[in-house]
């Protein structure tokens, strides 16, 4: 689903000004900034999906301010609305001082100049105020923001991201454009999504049992190492330190989640509550599903042929006790448990999953086809089709009706390349090495004597210990914490 914002046109005070703004609307290019005023401030921004927020107060009367509403709209547009370039992240509102209804407000936040740009949480906003010399507010002001760029460089530093002001809008035109492999680059987003969904299903549903935990521990662990994403990487990493402690391990069995209900598992602004590659063209079709599927994908052509083995179990357990849908999991459960003999190249293990998901999708082919429950812009197909990679097709498909020669050694480097190296991380961030972590295990090590706490040896760390075989990674990391837990932040 789309974030709601409920309020998308600047909304002010009286009707004759309402109906001239939609006038002013009309003649002259559409707000994207939201306006707010005394009576919808607390509202709008209870109401956002939004992690962040911005809200301008200016005065209309105020040229400088006036003549900073075009630099501001540029940045609004971004980001504001469900068809923005990057909807539901960040919320830019403004308020107009000038207008009596907004005194007391505008004096709550000590707006002393015009325009005056404060950042923050929405709900910190609400019934909120801002003193420039009060100490620990998550609010804060944006100091130089005169242009366009200025506001976006500041947005990037505080949320680590890299958006600039010539990102384009993502179009999901698969079925228009099959053959653009560029399209799954923003797939990224949809594997947070996946994976935040996942956790929080988990949670939602109390599927963490004593019997199943291992299974939990190892795609985690899984997670750490092969995630495409930088922020659920870390997310993971960080919850398998703490996992015991977040679990509250003696209450399991009795449904209790203990603190792990609160962990955002790919950092606080995901989920974002909307889809991108896997947006479906109705609501109920694709979004999870589709997002948890170009996970799986991503995740095994990233593995090691060492790996390969292990990786096939995780995902199989990891679906077959958390995935919710029951004829999936039992379905995809016979297909792993067809296989005979262990994958000891990932080759073979990365074809396994094209081929099983191909299997699925041959089945459902059928099915929805009769039930009228496709979504008739995303047919389920073979896949991939001709035109996305042509090499992988042994001969040229002349008659439909005969099965696919396929090239298994095309489609392998297809897919390598298409969920690997094209499916980019789009988080500029420094990549998460091994170095780092053992520089951070240091860091903690030097600084322990003074805020080490000791975790104790719960049955996650012997299960991860037991399972180390993703890579150094995972294993050096939750290794290190047997005596100690690392700093809290990462930078
Ligand atoms: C493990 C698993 C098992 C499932 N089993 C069932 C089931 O038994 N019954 C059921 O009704 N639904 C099942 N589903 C859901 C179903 O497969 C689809 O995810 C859902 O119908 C949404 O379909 P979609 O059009 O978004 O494409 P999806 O099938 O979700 O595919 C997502 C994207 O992956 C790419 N893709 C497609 N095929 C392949 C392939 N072979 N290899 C690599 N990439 C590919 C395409 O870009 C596609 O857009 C399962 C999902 C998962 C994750």
């Amino acid at each position: 689903s789309s974030p709601a914002i409920s309020v998308s046109a600047p909304i002010r005070v009286g009707s004759r000004s309402i109906l001239r703004s939609i006038d002013k609307n009309k003649e002259e290019k559409e707000d994207y900034a939201v306006e707010l005023n005394a009576t919808n401030f607390d509202s709008v921004l209870k109401e956002t999906p939004a992690a962040h927020a911005v809200v301008e107060f200016f005065a209309h009367w105020c040229p400088a301010c006036r003549n900073y509403k075009p630099q501001y709209e540029k940045i609004a547009k971004i980001f504001n609305g469900a068809d923005a370039v990057h909807p539901g992240m960040i919320l830019l509102t403004r308020v107009d001082c000038a207008l009596k209804i907004n005194t007391n407000l505008c004096d709550k936040f000590s707006v002393g100049h015009y325009p005056t740009l404060l950042w923050g949480p929405p709900s910190k906003f609400v019934s909120g105020s801002w003193d420039p010399k009060q100490e620990k507010s998550e609010i804060r002001s944006i100091e130089d923001a005169r242009t366009a760029d200025l506001l976006l460089n500041w947005i990037n530093k505080q949320m680590n991201s890299s958006y600039r002001l010539e990102d384009r809008k993502y179009e999901n035109d698969l079925q228009k454009n099959a053959s653009d492999i560029g399209q799954i680059a923003r797939a990224v987003y949809d594997i947070e999504e996946a994976t935040s969904t996942a956790f929080g299903i988990i949670l939602d549903h109390k599927m963490i049992k004593s019997e199943t935990k291992a299974s939990l521990v190892k795609f985690f662990q899984l997670l750490v190492v092969h995630h495409p994403s930088r922020r659920c990487r870390k997310g993971t990493a960080e919850l398998l330190v703490d996992f015991d402690n977040l679990l509250a391990n003696k209450e399991i069995d009795s449904g209790e989640r203990g603190e792990i209900r609160n962990y955002q598992i790919c950092g606080k602004d995901v989920p974002r509550g909307y889809w991108m590659f896997c947006r479906g063209s109705k609501n109920e079709t694709r979004g999870f599903s589709c997002g948890l599927w170009v996970l799986l994908h991503s995740l095994s052509v990233r593995v090691d042929d060492g790996e390969s083995q292990l990786a096939f179990t995780t995902i199989c357990d990891f679906i077959h006790n958390f995935f919710i849908c029951e004829e999936c999991r039992q379905h995809f459960y016979t297909m792993c448990s067809s296989v005979s003999t262990p994958f000891n190249k990932s080759r073979d293990f990365v074809l396994w999953l094209w081929q099983a998901h191909n299997k699925v999708n041959e089945r459902l082919m059928k099915v929805e086809a009769s039930l009228e429950t496709d979504d008739p812009q995303f047919p389920k197909i073979t896949w991939p089709p001709q035109q996305l990679c042509p090499s992988c097709y042994g001969t040229v498909r002349v008659d439909e009706s005969r099965p696919i020669e396929w090239d298994l050694d095309e489609v392998h480097k297809f897919l390598i390349n298409y969920y690997g190296k094209a499916l980019v991380n789009l988080n500029k961030d420094k990549e998460l090495t091994v170095e780092r972590l053992v520089n951070l295990s240091d860091d903690a090590a030097s600084s322990a004597s003074v805020n080490a706490l000791v975790v104790p040896v719960g049955a996650a760390l012997a299960i991860a210990v037991a399972s180390c075989a993703f890579g150094a990674l995972a294993c050096y990391w939750r290794q290190h914490q047997k005596s100690r837990k690392p700093r809290r932040s990462w930078n």
